[in-house]
């Protein structure tokens, strides 16, 4: 089938010039290898161009405990790497199947890379994400109703994540593979039909192309990515108009509010349902604007109401629950509830299923664990990103967001989501710097599916 541009780089210039967009030239790189086609792509692309671009590489991989074949797929990682002159981590997990265990299998093994990465001294962790995985997220996003910000689809680059493959086809990803010599695993997984994504690869991608008359995959990724920037344009834009119109008090300005383009006041209105912990979705977002151009009342989930109010348009509570209230750890040894969360301050390991976040030595005490406020920030490696918007990006449900709880030091700066950031904060991994450190161990409601974290 023709390609959407007839000129392909070879994957090591496609990869060489992914490094050098990224900033990652002259810096240090943690690869994840699962031994399939992408990440060993990945593997001895890296190698090849490591040289030149100044890199020091590592590479771990993960075997999650949950196929018995996984220890030889590790065994053929180790081999290639040491073939390649490269140091392998090999990272052990001990997770049960069942229920969301591609979800819970995902988390454990990017909090692991992110623990090893931080060990070693590597500035980023790579992944072997490729165009398709970019056309086929895309694809399941639009279907299940994603708009603009949705299809952002998967980003080159997320804090000291990267996905230096993502401008490779899976097409170039085998091509490279066969003139290279080198064999990959398949994961039974991938071809399992009860998975929407392999559905999405082996029946809709084919067949889209088929009907197109060539791949559809790098025109779905450059609509991806040029959405990605769009969509931080206008996030920037209602973000401003947020601050023009909020009032003290709380509630927005309803003329400024019906004055806004549908874009923007879309978003500030899902901001102002967000904040208040109620569901957002196209049609609450619709109904939602009628009643800020017309009057009326619209019944919002959580037991809210939206409504134009006192010359303000609010989500005013009806049967609303309160957070939890707000817990005090005042040092070692502390522990207490926040809502349905239990928290500890331990030392060594956490059992499994428990969260830990690694305490530094100068931490500011006494602790607190609260719900979010408005304005809340939490430190990341890339800078600071707004609480919201990373229970956002987690999918943390709006309705749940009041008792996702919040770790705080004593200068009131958020340490800690748990479940959510940072990444390296896990549950029950082996890590020398959990064994030997204070940590505060968070063990998460038993009866909820925790969402993953984002990538
Ligand atoms: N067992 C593993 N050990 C190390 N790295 C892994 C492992 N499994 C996956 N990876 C890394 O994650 C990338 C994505 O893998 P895959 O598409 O199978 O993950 P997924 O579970 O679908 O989730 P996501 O795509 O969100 O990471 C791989 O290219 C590889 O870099």
């Amino acid at each position: 089938m023709p390609r959407a541009t007839p000129e392909r780089p070879s994957l090591p210039a496609a990869l060489a010039r992914s490094y050098a967009g990224l900033g990652v030239a002259s810096r240090s790189v943690l690869l994840a290898v699962s031994g399939g086609a992408d990440s060993t792509a990945l593997l001895v692309g890296t190698a090849r161009v490591r040289e030149a671009l100044a890199l020091r590489v590592e590479v771990a991989t993960v075997d999650h405990g949950l196929r018995a074949e996984a220890s030889e797929e590790v065994t053929s990682v180790v081999g290639l790497a040491a073939r390649l002159g490269l140091t392998c981590h090999v990272r052990r997990l001990a997770l049960s199947p069942g229920a969301g265990m591609e979800a819970r299998a995902r988390a454990a093994r990017y909090a692991t890379l992110e623990v090893l990465r931080e060990e070693r001294g590597l500035d980023f962790v790579a992944t072997g994400h490729t165009l398709d995985d970019q056309a086929e997220t895309l694809l399941m996003r639009l279907s299940r109703g994603a708009a603009l910000r949705g299809a952002r689809a998967i980003h080159a680059r997320a804090s000291s994540l990267i996905r230096p493959l993502l401008a490779c086809s899976r097409e170039d990803v085998l091509a490279f593979l066969a003139t290279e010599e080198v064999g990959f695993v398949r994961d039974p997984m991938n071809a399992d039909p009860s998975f929407f994504r392999t559905r999405m690869r082996l029946d809709v991608l084919p067949a889209l192309n088929r009907a197109a008359g060539f791949s559809t995959v790098e025109h779905l990724a450059t609509f991806a990515r040029l959405a990605s920037e769009d969509e931080a344009l206008l996030a920037g834009l209602a973000d401003a108009a947020w601050e023009r119109l909020v009032l003290p008090g709380g509630g927005l300005d309803p003329v400024g509010l019906r004055a806004l383009e549908p874009p923007l006041s879309r978003r500030v209105l899902a901001r102002l349902l967000d904040t208040a912990g109620a569901r957002v979705d196209h049609a609450t977002l619709e109904r939602g604007r009628d009643v800020v151009a017309h009057g009326g009342t619209l019944a919002l989930s959580g037991g809210l109401l939206l409504k134009v109010t006192g010359g303000r348009v609010r989500c005013v509570g009806t049967e609303r629950k309160l957070p939890p209230t707000p817990l005090v750890l005042a040092g070692p040894g502390a522990r207490g509830d926040f809502g349905a969360w239990r928290f500890q301050v331990a030392e060594g390991l956490p059992p499994p299923g428990v969260l830990a976040l690694v305490l530094e030595e100068g931490t500011a005490w006494p602790l607190t664990v609260r719900s979010r406020k408005q304005g809340d920030r939490i430190r990341t490696r890339a800078g600071h990103r707004k609480v919201q918007d990373a229970l956002v990006d987690a999918r943390v449900p709006a309705e749940a967001r009041a008792a996702q709880p919040v770790v705080v030091d004593a200068r009131d700066a958020a340490l800690w989501l748990p479940g959510v950031l940072p990444r390296s904060a896990m549950s029950g991994a082996p890590s020398s710097a959990v064994a030997c450190r204070h940590s505060l161990w968070a063990f998460p409601p038993a009866s909820s599916e925790r969402r993953t974290p984002p990538l």
